[in-house]
């Protein structure tokens, strides 16, 4: 089950009326298909985040509209069609590493034997069996974060929300969950920020590129690389579309796809 989303004619002030007034995003028109995977990138500052917390309903649009699966974003966030998981892992201190993960699962009411079986299952995808006992201030920021991915994955969303969730971590150990990632959100809906064009490239059905003040779309590019592995990372077509979005990213027209 996934969830399309459409954000129309969306611009949002902060502090609006005030001489520190930021336009951070402008008449943004974005559609997202049921199972598609979208990657937002662009410079520090373009909105991006913005845009991802307006579809979460952490803030809400100054103008214009977000659904989700046709329903307006705050109702959609009241019946937890969503999976979040940002760049600061927002994990409960007080709650050990299994029970972060859990907790999504408790929300849906589902049996405790049954969420710990599928808790250990996540955390061992994440590399973190081991640390499932563990309080998050004793974990480092990437284990912090995998155990927010776990925490995301833990109840299949029909949409994913993902607010640079590799940033801190190794690049092994990044590509590795980029896999893992594409695997199990084979049928989600996925709106992915990051700053890293390979990995924009490498995860997405099409990379929507921003310019900032005030944040607008200024490219779509759509990626058409089929089932991802190993050799994909080395292809002339991954290149072409890598050279691709950074072309969009310092302003160039965008050319047809490679
Ligand atoms: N709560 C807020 N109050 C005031 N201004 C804000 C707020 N949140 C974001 N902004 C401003 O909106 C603009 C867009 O910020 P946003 O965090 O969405 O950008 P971003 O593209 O995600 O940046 P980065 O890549 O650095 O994470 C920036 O100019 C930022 O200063």
């Amino acid at each position: 089950m996934s969830a399309p989303v459409v954000v129309s004619d969306v611009t949002k002030v902060f502090n609006t009326g005030r001489p520190d007034a930021v336009t951070a995003l402008s008449q943004v028109d974005l559609t997202v298909a049921a199972g598609e995977f979208v990657s937002l990138i662009g410079p520090s500052g373009c909105g991006k985040s913005t845009l991802l917390r307006l579809v979460a309903d952490l803030t809400a649009p100054t103008s214009g509209t977000v659904t989700v699966d046709g329903l307006p974003a705050p109702q959609a966030r009241a019946e937890h069609r969503y999976g979040i998981a940002f760049q600061q892992a927002g994990l409960f201190g007080w709650r050990t590493v299994r029970r972060n993960v859990e907790l999504p699962m408790q929300l849906r009411r589902m049996p405790s034997a049954d969420r710990r079986a599928r808790a250990e299952e996540l955390l061992d995808l994440v590399g973190l069996a081991d640390f499932a006992g563990h309080y998050p201030a004793q974990l480092s920021g990437g284990m912090q974060q995998r155990v927010a991915i776990a925490r995301a994955l833990a109840v299949q969303p029909p949409l994913l929300l993902m607010d640079e969730p590799f940033g801190a971590l190794d690049e092994m150990t990044r590509e590795r969950l980029q896999d893992e990632l594409l695997r199990l959100c084979a049928d989600t809906t996925v709106i992915f920020v990051t700053h890293s064009i390979t990995e924009a490239v490498y995860l997405s059905d099409r990379v929507v590129v921003m310019s900032p003040r005030p944040g607008r779309i200024t490219a779509e590019i759509p990626v058409s690389l089929g089932v991802r592995h190993e050799v994909t990372r080395q292809s002339d077509t991954f290149f072409e579309y890598v050279t691709k979005v950074r072309r969009a990213l310092r302003g160039a027209p965008v050319a047809d796809a490679p």
